[in-house]
């Protein structure tokens, strides 16, 4: 075991998550696969980003790692130990352990209730720490997300979006997680507020040794946070790899793409903006082949009718396309 395999915290493995959907009566039931085979590792104290379009299964897998849905196949190893068989201790352990951050700040935190007794919740829920520990700890992790003492007895409504995203941030660090699962965590914060949590994440970070799964749709954000970013394409990993690696030389079409949608302050990494055609393809009737072969203007017959596996490159990026296995990528050439 390498050293940086041994400080694995988290790892999917051929993750799946298969519904079952209704299309009306006396039809057949579809199949929409929000996941399709999903592989990923994250060491302590490192960011994974996980980007794509909209349904493209992001959030599907920010369910799985938390428990609040279990794949239909694959396996979560979470320390070592395979998530989905946990019982009893072990699996309440693992719930604690292994945090969420959602999207929105307004509707995660309960308006009836004070800060302190927000933050304390898990606690009192899952531990037998008494009150007075409990509110020595809430205190604690206010003042570590730049908040104050005299915060604790006031209500949600009276912070601002930022200042209730750090209050969620220090409530999914009351438990000490070693993984924390970041939904679009600053998506609905003003831009000039982004920054600063986004460096706030990053210092706790770095002081509590977390690793974050990233979500976002937002590369600009991704590049700021991420050591490794995974690209995902109708439910799949289309490219994966360092951060620099994908925002210096993005190998796949798609994420070339979304790219080029993305400011760049170094003028040798802008790329012109490309506009795919069509839409995001529905999960339930994925095209044959490459999924993205509709919308990519370097598809051949073969990425209709077959399916790419993930390759990798001598720089550690794996990248799923037919172009760049056989070398017709111009972009890659230039
Ligand atoms: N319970 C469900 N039943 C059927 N389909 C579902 C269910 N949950 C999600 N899906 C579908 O699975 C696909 C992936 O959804 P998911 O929410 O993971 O995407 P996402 O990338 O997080 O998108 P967004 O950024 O909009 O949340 C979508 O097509 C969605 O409609």
């Amino acid at each position: 075991m390498t050293a940086s395999e041994k400080n694995i915290v988290l790892q999917g493995s051929e993750l799946k998550q298969h519904y079952e959907v209704s299309q009306g009566p006396f039809k057949p039931k579809g199949v929409v696969k929000a996941l399709d085979g999903v592989d990923f590792k994250v060491e302590a104290g490192k960011t994974l980003a996980v980007v794509g379009e909209s349904g493209c299964g992001k959030s599907t897998l920010a369910r799985q790692l938390t428990m609040i849905e279990t794949p239909t196949a694959g396996r979560i190893e979470f320390n070592g130990k395979n998530l989905l068989t946990l019982t009893g201790e072990d699996k309440k352990e693992a719930r604690e352990r292994i945090q969420i951050i959602f999207q929105n700040p307004y509707g995660s935190l309960n308006p009836r209730k004070k800060i302190g007794q927000i933050l304390e919740e898990p606690l009192v829920i899952n531990s037998e720490m008494n009150p007075a520990s409990r509110k020595e700890r809430a205190l604690y992790l206010l003042e570590k997300v730049g908040l104050k003492h005299e915060h604790y007895d006031r209500y949600p409504h009276m912070f601002s979006g930022g200042q209730r995203q750090r209050i969620a941030i220090a409530r999914g660090l009351m438990m000490n997680p070693k993984v924390v699962v970041a939904d679009e965590p600053v998506s609905a914060l003003d831009v000039s507020v982004q920054a600063q949590v986004l460096n706030l994440m990053m210092d706790i970070q770095k002081e509590f040794g977390l690793a974050y799964i990233f979500i976002s749709h937002d590369l600009s954000v991704v590049e700021h946070i991420a050591d490794e970013v995974m690209v995902m394409y109708l439910g799949r990993v289309v490219e994966q790899g360092p951060t620099h690696e994908i925002f210096s030389q993005p190998k796949h079409p798609y994420t070339r793409a979304l790219l080029s949608s993305t400011p760049r302050i170094n003028p040798e990494q802008r790329i012109e903006k490309i506009r795919l055609p069509g839409e995001l393809p529905s999960p339930m009737n994925p095209p044959l082949g490459c999924a993205f072969h509709g919308r990519c203007q370097y598809a051949n017959d073969r990425c209709k009718h077959a399916t790419p596996e993930l390759v990798e490159d001598d720089k550690g990026t794996l990248i799923r396309c037919f172009g760049y296995d056989e070398g017709r990528l111009d972009y890659l050439n230039e």
